[in-house]
């Protein structure tokens, strides 16, 4: 069977004539995603990582169709993703992004914005949208009276939950979480990424997790790819990567990890 996500020789340029680009005082183009090419399987949980700028979410961008791609070539379930998807291919991957508090919308209700896409999308019959709401919240354990929240009412974990209910509410595929636990406190970060394994064991669903945070790469993802100046530099399984890193500036981000874990646990 195909990898449900395949990304062959992909390149992303930004031109000089770029907005940001002018005003960051650049010239030349910036070649964000540099010849990458990398595979991800059914039900597998990828790490993405590297330093700031490395194009890990230029990348996934491009996955989600959000940016163009200059050269190489992405395939999902076997078929070539062109940048104009069709709904079905939208509605089959889901993102979450950092900080949720900027994408949910502060006048509606967390029932009300589950709702209106069990309603646009059709995912279920009419008479099922009430009764899917509350399974989408309790798949992400919020309680059931947050349905009548707004978002101001909400703490950073909570309005992360509804992010990933929002994306779970289109049956995905394919999650990628982009630095979605990085804003939060350490504890509520942990009961996230709780959820994300937990959803990856029930759901089966596909993650990919990019991040800076090592530690999370190696509580949630079982292989990662490792980008610096837009190109992979190492790709492995978690534990390898981990036991084995292959260059420098692996073990450099593998160093620069605080260790939050205490005790008798192999801190290696
Ligand atoms: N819209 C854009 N226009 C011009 N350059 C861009 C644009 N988006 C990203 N870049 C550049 O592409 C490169 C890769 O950026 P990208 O955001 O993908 O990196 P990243 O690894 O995700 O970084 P971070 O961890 O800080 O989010 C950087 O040099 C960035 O400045």
């Amino acid at each position: 069977m195909t990898d449900l996500l395949e990304i062959d020789h992909v390149t992303v340029r930004f031109g000089a004539a770029s907005r940001l680009r002018r005003l960051l005082g650049g010239d030349g183009p910036v070649v964000a995603v540099d010849d990458v090419s990398l595979r991800v399987p059914r039900g597998a949980a990828l790490g993405v990582v590297g330093e700031s700028g490395s194009g890990k979410s230029t990348l996934m961008r491009a996955v989600m169709g959000l940016t163009g791609v200059d050269a190489g070539e992405i395939r999902f379930d076997g078929r070539r993703l062109e940048r104009r998807r069709d709904v079905a291919t939208r509605r089959a991957m889901q993102m979450v992004f950092q900080d949720p508090g900027t994408t949910l919308n502060p006048a509606r209700t967390v029932g009300a914005v589950l709702e209106e896409l069990l309603r646009v999308h059709r995912v279920v019959p009419g008479e099922r949208v009430a009764r899917r709401v509350e399974e989408l919240l309790d798949l992400v354990h919020l309680p059931a009276s947050l349905r009548d929240a707004r978002p101001h009412r909400l703490s950073g974990g909570q309005k992360q939950r509804v992010a990933i209910a929002r994306a779970l509410a289109l049956e995905p595929r394919l999650l990628i979480a982009d630095e979605a636990t990085s804003a939060l406190d350490v504890a509520v970060q942990a009961s996230v990424l709780d959820l994300l394994a937990e959803l990856r064991e029930t759901t089966g669903i596909t993650l990919v997790c990019i991040t800076h945070d090592l530690d999370l790469v190696r509580y949630l993802c079982d292989s990662a790819v490792v980008m610096r100046s837009g190109r992979v530099v190492e790709a492995a399984p978690v534990d390898e990567l981990f036991a084995a890193p292959r260059t420098d500036y692996t073990r450099e981000l593998i160093a620069a990890v605080p260790t939050l874990t205490t005790g008798n646990e192999d801190q290696a």
